[in-house]
């Protein structure tokens, strides 16, 4: 659905220049939610807006739906736009505008009848759940629904492609998680693709199918989202993977003489087996569970344990041999 050539962005201002993406070549497939992430300055927002042509790339090709957008320009670029909706982190409305016109706005640019732009905005405000308020003004709306309002904008026009600017960046965890609902909702119902950048890999783990962590203007590591998780490669990526394992940063420090530290990973149904339980059975290793989380990633369940293993060391070296055979993950960490 999207193919990104050799892309690089380069600005030039004052006789400065900076490289804000050097050389991305990406691919995302129809139906994909697409997550990069990356620390502030890592070319994230520059990357997303050359999908558009919100920045056009210094060099590289950008295709939607098979059309090579870099090649086009005027009348035909914009009217190629319309397959690419776009929704910000400050949401980006018009405030002198009630929701219902803010709805609208680009269905009138696109010349549609009032009668077929009233009846798409009442589908629209449905979709989004914002049925109550479609007279109401931007500043009568929470932060949640004003997002809310930028998803239906963004929709109107029917796109095949929604871009996500740090959308949910504005939000509180509670209205973040209900916004990625409706996100992962939209996607599942429409069919749309969906590409979205953020600096939190809570997001990432939430809705996404794959990933590409950015940083210097390079994607340093791009993968599904279950094996980033499990086997960060890069520095950066193990950064944002350790922080939202442990978000306090703090490694657990084993307590016994001989004692093994393992972590864990769970994924799918191995996440309520007692695979531990049964490793352990008569084996005389002691376990004690220092630290634990039970998630989603999209639609998988995953867990994390980090436990403490002690005994002598043939009987440790063996629960773990008999924990890797039962398929789990299990790394020694100290
Ligand atoms: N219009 C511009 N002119 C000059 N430099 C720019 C411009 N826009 C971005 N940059 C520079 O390009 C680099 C990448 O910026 P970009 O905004 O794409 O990063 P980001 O990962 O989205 O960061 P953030 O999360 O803080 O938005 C930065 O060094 C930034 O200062």
């Amino acid at each position: 659905m999207i193919a990104l050539q050799n892309i690089t962005k380069t600005y030039r201002s004052r006789g400065q220049t900076v490289d804000a993406v050097r050389d991305i070549t990406l691919h995302v497939e129809k139906g994909e939610i697409f997550g990069i992430i990356g620390h502030s300055g890592a070319g994230k927002s520059t990357l997303i807006r050359c999908i558009n042509l919100l920045e056009r790339p210094t060099s590289g090709s950008v295709t939607v739906g098979g059309t090579e957008l870099t090649k086009l320009g005027g009348k035909e670029l914009q009217r190629q736009r319309r397959k690419i909706g776009m929704i910000f982190q400050h949401f980006n409305l018009l405030s002198s505008a009630s929701v219902r016109d803010n709805i609208a706005f680009p269905l009138r640019l696109a010349g549609m009848k009032k009668t077929a732009i009233n009846a798409r905005v009442d589908e629209l405000l449905s979709l989004v759940g914002l049925e109550e308020h479609g007279n109401k003004y931007p500043a009568q709306l929470s932060g949640g629904q004003k997002q809310r309002v930028g998803i239906a904008r963004a929709l109107a026009a029917d796109p095949e492609v929604l871009l996500c600017d740090e959308a949910t960046s504005a939000l509180d965890p509670q209205t973040t998680n209900a916004i990625l609902s409706l996100l992962m909702d939209i996607n599942e119902k429409l069919g749309l693709t969906i590409v979205l950048i953020t600096h939190e890999m809570q997001v990432i783990r939430s809705i996404c199918d794959r990933v590409a962590v950015m940083d210097g203007g390079r994607i340093v590591e791009m993968d599904t989202v279950l094996n980033v998780f499990l086997r960060p490669s890069h520095p950066v990526t193990r950064q944002f993977v350790n922080e939202l394992a442990d978000p306090s940063g703090a490694v657990p420090v084993a307590r016994r003489a001989g004692g093994k530290l393992v972590r864990l990973h769970f994924v799918g149904e191995q996440t309520y087996e007692p695979v531990l339980f049964e490793a352990l059975k008569g084996t005389g290793v002691q376990c004690a569970i220092l630290e634990g989380t039970v998630a989603r990633m999209k639609h998988t369940p995953y867990g994390q344990l980090i436990v403490e293993l002690s005994g002598n060391g043939p009987d440790i070296e063996s629960v773990i041999d008999s924990l890797r055979r039962s398929g789990l993950d299990a790394e020694v960490i100290g």
